[in-house]
């Protein structure tokens, strides 16, 4: 059975909805820009409505030191998501100074994207495969659009990964047959509008990824 990562939640039903219908990764937005962004006092709260076993993963995207200093003094993380043009050496010193697992999501749009995918299992604990964002997109993710998952049949992995872009209750348990992925994110795929979770969608998702 695959494993699930709800993105995005900012409301405690949104938790609820995630861990009740067995998602095993909850995602926390630190990127203002994002209708999807909490505060570090929002995210503690949250935070704290996510039972023990369920990982509660804070994104941002290429944090400076401060940013991730501050959040982790409030917020109970277990681990952190780069979502920005971090390097793999940068990768390994947020892992070494923050003492927390990496996962780091990378675009890809065509074969020539898929290099990275070994270069950053060097260092990340976990990848997130993810769509390339489009040239003028707001957001460096989180936009609902997928990739052509043919790119990944037969391709090693050093690390776990996730599967994302673009995923909803009706494609997720074809993109997880064709890409073998062990896991899949979604956030855009469960909400009724930009930044507001549907529960429904929540549970029609994690089923279908079942
Ligand atoms: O969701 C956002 O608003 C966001 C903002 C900045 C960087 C990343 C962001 N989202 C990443 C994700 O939610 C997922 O990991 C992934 O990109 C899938 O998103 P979607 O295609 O919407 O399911």
């Amino acid at each position: 059975m695959a494993q699930v990562k709800i993105c995005g939640l900012k409301t405690p039903q949104d938790i609820a909805a995630a861990v009740g219908a067995g998602a095993q990764y909850t995602g926390f937005v630190f990127f203002p820009k994002s209708p999807r962004a909490v505060s570090v006092d929002q995210a503690r709260d949250l935070a704290g409505h996510v039972p023990t076993g369920v990982m509660r993963v804070g994104l941002f995207v290429d944090p400076d030191d401060a940013l991730l200093d501050q959040t982790l003094a409030t917020v109970p993380l277990d681990m952190i998501q780069l979502h920005g043009k971090e390097t793999p050496d940068r990768v390994a010193q947020v892992k070494t100074r923050f003492g927390l697992p990496v996962m780091k999501a990378m675009g890809i749009a065509s074969s020539a994207d898929l290099d990275q995918i070994w270069d950053y299992g060097l260092t990340a604990d976990m990848l997130l495969v993810d769509a390339k964002p489009p040239r003028d997109a707001e957001l460096p993710g989180g936009n609902g659009l997928a990739f052509d998952w043919r790119l990944l049949v037969g391709r090693r992995f050093l690390k776990p990964w996730l599967l994302a872009g673009g995923l909803n209750p009706d494609n997720v348990a074809q993109a997880i047959r064709l890409t073998g992925a062990p896991g899949v994110d979604v956030s855009s795929g469960v909400e009724s509008a930009p930044g507001t979770k549907d529960p429904d969608l929540i549970r029609a998702f994690v089923r279908a990824a079942a």
